[in-house]
C-alpha cells in the first residue's frame, strides 16, 4: 500500500503530501513523530468524545469528517483575523530601511545562500519566493540547485564553501531533502553563525536552555510569536498548547512560548484526549500537517489560534482542483476563537519575513553593526 507521509515539521511537506493523498484515497498517514496511522484511526483518535451537541454540516470541515459542536460554539461571534501577509510586508519594509542604513554606514550588504536539492515543485516555489523577497529588501542571494541524485558530499562541499565566504551571512538548505541524504549531517555542517534557519542542534539546544541564547530561532515558530506580539496578545502566564512536536516547528514553538513565560503543553500523536488538553489553552499553535484536524470544540472560547498547517484538499470549484487549508477547521474556529490566522496568508508569509530578519541580524552581528 502506498504510504503518504505527513510530517508536522514542514508546511510545504504537508501540502505536497496532502496533494498526493488526494490521489491515494486508501493511503496511510504519518503523524508528526513518524508513526503511521490510517485515515480512519486518526479520525477516531481525534474524534470528539462527549457529543452533547448540535450537528453541523454547514462547514467545509464537516465534509472532511462529521462534526459536532456545542451550542456556545455557534454563537455569531467572529474572531479577529491575524493578517500574516500584511505583518510580513511591514517587517520587510522595516528590514529594507535597516539594510540601506547598514549599506550607507559600513558598506555591507547582507547575503543569503540557498541550496535546493531535487525537483520538488513546492520547494522550488519557496526558494523562488525567498529569492524575490531578498531582492525586495536589498539582500544579495546566492542559489545552488543540485539534481535529486546528488550525493551528500556535494551538498556538504557547497555548505563548506558558503561557510568560508565572507559575503554570505546566512545559509539554508531547503527541506525536505531527498531520502538518500542524511538531513542531520547536512544541517550540522552549516556554521552556527550563519544558520539563519535555526536548525543547527546548537541553536535549538541553546533555545531549550535557560540563560543561554540561540544565535537564530527557526523562522516559522519565530513568525508565530512575532504575530502574537504584533497583535498585542499577552503570552506571559497564559496557558499555551502546541499541537505537533517536530524539530523545526512544534518543539521550538513550545520552547519559545515557555521563554515568554507561558505554561506550555505539547499535544502529539500519542496524547490521550488531545481535544481536552487543547480546550484549556488560551493560545493554540497547530503544526501537525493534518487538514482541519482541530475542530471548533477543541477550542476554548476567546482563545488565540495560530495555524501553521498548509494542506492541499480537493476542491472541484478551484481551477487547480485543490485549495489550501490549515490544521484548524477555520469555519468552526473563527466562531469561537478571539483571533485566528488564516491559511493561506497567516503564518506562511511570516516564515520568509523571519528569514530576512535572521539574515539581517546575522550580517549585523558579523560586522558588529548596531
Ligand atoms: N530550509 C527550510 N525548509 C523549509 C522551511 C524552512 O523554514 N526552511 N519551511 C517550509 C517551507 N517554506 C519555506 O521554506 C514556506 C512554506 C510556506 C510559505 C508560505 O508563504 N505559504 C503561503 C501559501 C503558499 C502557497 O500558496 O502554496 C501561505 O501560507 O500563505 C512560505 C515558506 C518547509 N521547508
Amino acid at each position: 500500500m502506498a504510504a503518504v507521509i505527513f510530517t508536522d515539521y514542514s508546511s510545504s511537506t504537508a501540502a505536497a503530501a496532502a496533494a498526493v493523498a488526494r490521489l491515494l484515497p486508501s493511503s496511510r498517514y504519518r503523524f508528526g513523530d513518524g508513526v503511521l496511522h490510517s485515515r480512519q484511526s486518526l479520525l477516531l483518535h481525534f474524534a470528539p468524545r462527549n457529543p452533547i451537541m448540535l450537528r453541523t454540516t454547514a462547514t467545509s470541515c464537516a465534509s472532511a469528517s462529521p462534526s459536532v459542536v456545542t451550542a456556545s460554539m455557534v454563537a455569531e461571534t467572529s474572531a479577529k483575523v491575524i493578517d500574516g501577509k500584511s505583518i510580513a510586508k511591514q517587517i520587510r519594509d522595516e528590514i529594507t530601511v535597516e539594510i540601506s542604513r547598514m549599506k550607507d554606514t559600513v558598506g555591507v550588504v547582507p547575503g543569503l545562500a540557498v541550496i535546493l536539492v531535487g525537483d520538488r515543485k513546492d520547494s522550488a516555489t519557496y526558494v523562488r519566493n525567498k529569492k524575490k523577497a531578498c531582492e525586495s529588501v536589498g539582500i544579495n542571494s546566492y542559489e545552488v540547485n543540485l539534481p535529486e541524485d546528488s550525493t551528500e558530499q556535494e551538498v556538504l562541499k557547497h555548505i563548506s564553501g558558503f561557510n568560508d565566504d565572507p559575503t554570505v551571512h546566512g545559509i539554508l538548505v531547503q527541506l525536505p531533502l531527498p531520502s538518500h541524504m542524511n538531513e542531520q549531517n547536512i544541517l550540522n555542517s552549516v556554521c552556527i553563525e550563519k544558520d539563519v534557519d535555526g536548525f543547527h542542534p546548537l541553536n535549538i539546544g541553546r533555545l531549550a536552555m535557560r540563560g543561554r541564547e540561540p544565535l537564530f530561532v527557526s523562522c516559522t515558530p519565530k513568525g508565530c510569536i512575532e504575530l502574537l506580539h504584533r497583535y498585542g496578545v499577552e503570552i506571559k502566564g497564559r496557558r499555551a498548547v502546541v499541537i505537533g512536536r517536530s524539530n523545526i516547528v512544534g518543539t521550538p514553538a513550545a520552547l519559545l512560548l515557555q521563554r515568554e513565560d507561558a505554561t506550555v503543553s505539547v499535544v502529539h500523536s500519542r496524547t490521550k484526549n488531545p481535544e481536552e488538553i487543547t480546550r484549556q489553552a488560551d493560545i493554540i499553535i497547530a503544526a501537525v500537517g493534518q487538514a482541519n484536524m482541530v475542530r471548533g470544540n477543541w477550542i476554548k472560547p476567546g482563545a488565540v489560534v495560530i495555524d501553521v498547517g498548509i494542506n492541499a484538499v480537493e476542491d472541484a470549484k478551484s481551477a487547480k482542483g485543490y485549495r489550501l487549508v490549515g490544521d484548524v477547521c477555520y469555519e468552526e474556529a473563527c466562531k469561537i476563537a478571539s483571533a485566528i490566522t488564516p491559511v493561506p496568508g497567516g503564518v506562511g508569509p511570516m516564515t520568509i519575513a523571519m528569514l530576512l530578519s535572521n539574515t539581517l541580524s546575522s550580517a549585523k552581528r558579523i560586522h558588529n553593526f548596531k
